[in-house]
């Protein structure tokens, strides 16, 4: 299934019509440049376009009050000064007589957006809209908004298909606070939120946009507020949130649907956000987001006004809506204080909601709530350097994000004589006989008394790294008859090359090689149930789980919480996940596994599997695909003794390892 994209140019025909500083920066050239990086960069032809329509009254009236709506329907015969007037009963916003139709069609296309995913006609897509909503509430428009597109959307679902729930992200760098009104007591829609706080002195300079705002009555737990108390917050700092709060909860949640209040604001250059990080981190935020809800994903265009890093930040998210390998999250660092005071705080706010937080810590000891410092002196002297600061920011630079072009191959398969090579796969096997010389080398290092037919299967393999390294290839399946001797194998030769590293992921109680783990060429993380008699070490880790990976939710946020943050800051060129018998892994977790690994080494992920573990070929094969892992469900608490000994895991290698950080 394709990716939808949704943009009309009538929504660029509408602007500020007087001076207003608050406003003067969401322009129709924002969506101009959008979308005509979509089209520089080849990937508009490679969405479905999908029409906008005019919301109706109905849908509008889904969120909004009918005397919101009524006032607003005026506004296209208002005069200039009667438009001026009618504007200052609200916020930070502004009207024009075209922008009633544009806010209709902002909605429209959004559910337009909404209504493929959910009928199956796209996997997931992106609605470039003007006028942006995620500020607007039921009677007041605010913040740029007019109508609460992806609020409406929501309650469009619920109504429309029966959704049971939904997960809205809101990665924009301003609070969705009208979102948030929306579905405050409804615990059937999470609203997760990161926004630039700094302790209620950045607008909306809301209360109730903290960490301890988490959502009333039976909506108690289902509002995620994260605050970002301080700017330049970086890549670090958003993957930390995503892999120890978002992703965690968001599993647990097991939403029907994702949409995602898509703002790049928050991306490096803006200056709303102030923020530094760069552009590629958002084709991390979109894959990370694609195992859920079955790969249903509805991303809606909210703020980004730094024409350059807005243009850069949506193809990167189309890039990885399609499918495309995300590029390698280079040199992450650990989230700095500030990123991690919010990131415990927000933890320790939510673990009576969630028992994937359950052994969260407490509040920080340095008192938060002092920190809310007078508006009004603070609000005067940062006034002063204004125009110093846009100075600044428009003058900031960043790496021009690398060219993502999927390989001619997307997954290749070696597989035993006689078994069927999966559709959409590609048969691997070497052409000509193995060279005599790599033949003379495996002998040596690997295979002391076994057949030829290894020495074969082995050479096929290393061929197939060669070949992924070219990026002529993105991931492989291969089915052996030694999975140990295989890893080593490959491991030792993907190593040769200096700047290369491997990331093994052994999931099953089979042996696990230590080579190659001292010098930080190979980082070995073995899921299993045995307590393991290996020295746990910097690029050794064992990780025990009571059921081994049989128990979904104890697995998968072992994944989440130790796994990714690990293989992201280790930052591999090549992924090896083995799957060792006796796992016990379901099909399904083993696709999300083999799914969330994918956003690491361009895709360039292996897995090696016992050659009669016919079953799992077609499943793995769909995931390294690009197909949408299947929803595990609402996952149900994970083993007490699980949790406990991936929180003490983290705690012990968070020294060497600072993504791992949960608390200051
Ligand atoms: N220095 C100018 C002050 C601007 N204060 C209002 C900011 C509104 C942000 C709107 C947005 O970006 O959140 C949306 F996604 F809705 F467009
Ligand atoms: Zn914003």
């Amino acid at each position: 299934m394709g990716t939808a994209l949704i943009y009309d140019e009538e929504m660029t025909r509408y602007k500020l019509l007087w001076v207003d500083p608050a406003c003067k920066i969401e322009v129709p050239e924002r969506l101009v440049v959008s979308y005509g990086a979509l089209v520089e960069n080849g990937l508009a032809d490679r969405c479905v376009s999908i029409p906008v329509r005019e919301a109706t009254d109905a849908d509008i009236l889904l969120v909004h009050s009918e005397e919101y709506l009524e006032a607003v329907k005026k506004t296209p015969y208002m005069t200039l000064e009667e438009l001026k007037e009618f504007t200052l009963q609200y916020g930070d916003v502004y009207f024009h007589p075209n922008i009633y139709h544009c806010a209709k069609l902002a909605l429209g296309a959004t559910l337009q957006l909404v209504d493929n995913v959910m009928t199956g006609k796209v996997r997931n897509g992106l609605a470039l809209v003007r006028p942006p909503g995620h500020h607007s509430m039921r009677s007041a428009a605010s913040g740029f908004c007019i109508f609460n597109n992806v609020a409406i959307a929501a309650q469009y679902v619920k109504q429309k298909y029966g959704v049971k729930r939904v997960l809205i992200v809101d990665w924009d760098i301003h609070h969705g606070q009208g979102v948030q009104y929306s579905f405050e007591d409804d615990p059937s829609v999470l609203y997760f939120s990161w926004h630039r706080y700094e302790h209620q002195k950045f607008w909306p300079n809301l209360r109730e946009s903290d960490f301890d705002v988490v959502g009333k009555e039976k909506g108690a737990g289902s509002t995620i507020n994260v605050p970002w108390n301080k700017v330049k917050m970086q890549n670090s700092d958003y993957l930390s949130i995503f892999f120890h709060v978002l992703l965690p909860v968001a599993y647990e949640f097991s939403p029907d649907l994702v949409l995602v209040c898509a703002g790049f604001d928050s991306a490096i250059g803006d200056p709303e956000g102030e923020m530094c990080a760069t552009p590629d981190i958002f084709a991390h935020l979109t894959h990370l987001l694609m195992n859920l809800a079955g790969g249903k994903l509805c991303a809606v265009l909210e703020g980004g006004y730094n024409l350059k890093s807005l243009a850069q930040s949506v193809c990167q998210t189309v890039h990885s809506l399609l499918g495309d390998p995300a590029p390698r999250p280079a040199n992450l660092e650990g989230p700095c204080n500030s990123a991690l005071e919010s990131l415990q705080c927000v933890r320790s706010a939510h673990r009576k909601y969630w028992s994937c937080l359950k052994h969260a810590a407490d509040l920080p000891t340095s008192d938060i709530s002092t920190k809310r410092i007078k508006l009004a002196e603070d609000e005067e002297e940062e006034k002063l350097d204004e125009v110093e600061k846009e100075k600044l920011i428009a003058a900031m630079v960043w790496p021009q994000p690398v060219k993502r072009v999927t390989p001619p191959t997307r997954t290749a398969v070696v597989l035993p004589d006689g078994v069927a090579c999966p559709d959409r796969c590609k048969h691997f096997s070497l052409s000509e006989d193995p060279d005599p010389l790599v033949v003379q080398k495996l002998r040596e290092n690997f295979i002391k008394d076994a057949d030829d037919k290894d020495a074969v299967t082995l050479s096929s393999l290393i061929a197939l790294v060669d070949k992924m390294e070219k990026n002529e290839i993105c991931s492989g399946l291969a089915l052996v008859r030694d999975v140990s001797m295989a890893m080593r194998c490959v491991a030792q030769h993907a190593t040769t090359a200096l700047s290369n590293r491997v990331l093994v992921v052994c999931v099953g109680d089979g042996i696990v090689p230590h080579r190659g783990t001292d010098d930080g060429k190979t980082l070995v993380v073995h899921f299993s149930s045995k307590e393991s008699e290996e020295q746990e070490c910097k690029y050794l880790i064992p990780v025990c789980l009571k059921k081994g990976c049989s128990d979904a939710s104890g697995f998968i946020q072992a994944v989440l919480g130790l796994l990714l943050p690990l293989g992201y800051e280790y930052d591999p060129s090549l992924v090896l996940l083995v799957q060792t018998p006796g796992s016990g892994i379901c099909d399904s977790v083993w696709q999300q596994l083999t799914g969330l690994l994918q956003g690491l080494a361009q895709g360039h992920i292996l897995v090696l599997m016992q050659e009669d573990e016919r079953t799992c070929i077609d499943p793995t094969c769909s995931s390294l695909l690009g197909d949408a892992a299947p929803s595990l469900g609402q996952l149900h608490a994970a083993p007490p003794e699980d949790v406990e000994a991936v929180e003490n895991l983290r705690q012990r290698l968070k020294a060497d390892w600072k993504l791992l950080q949960t608390t200051e």
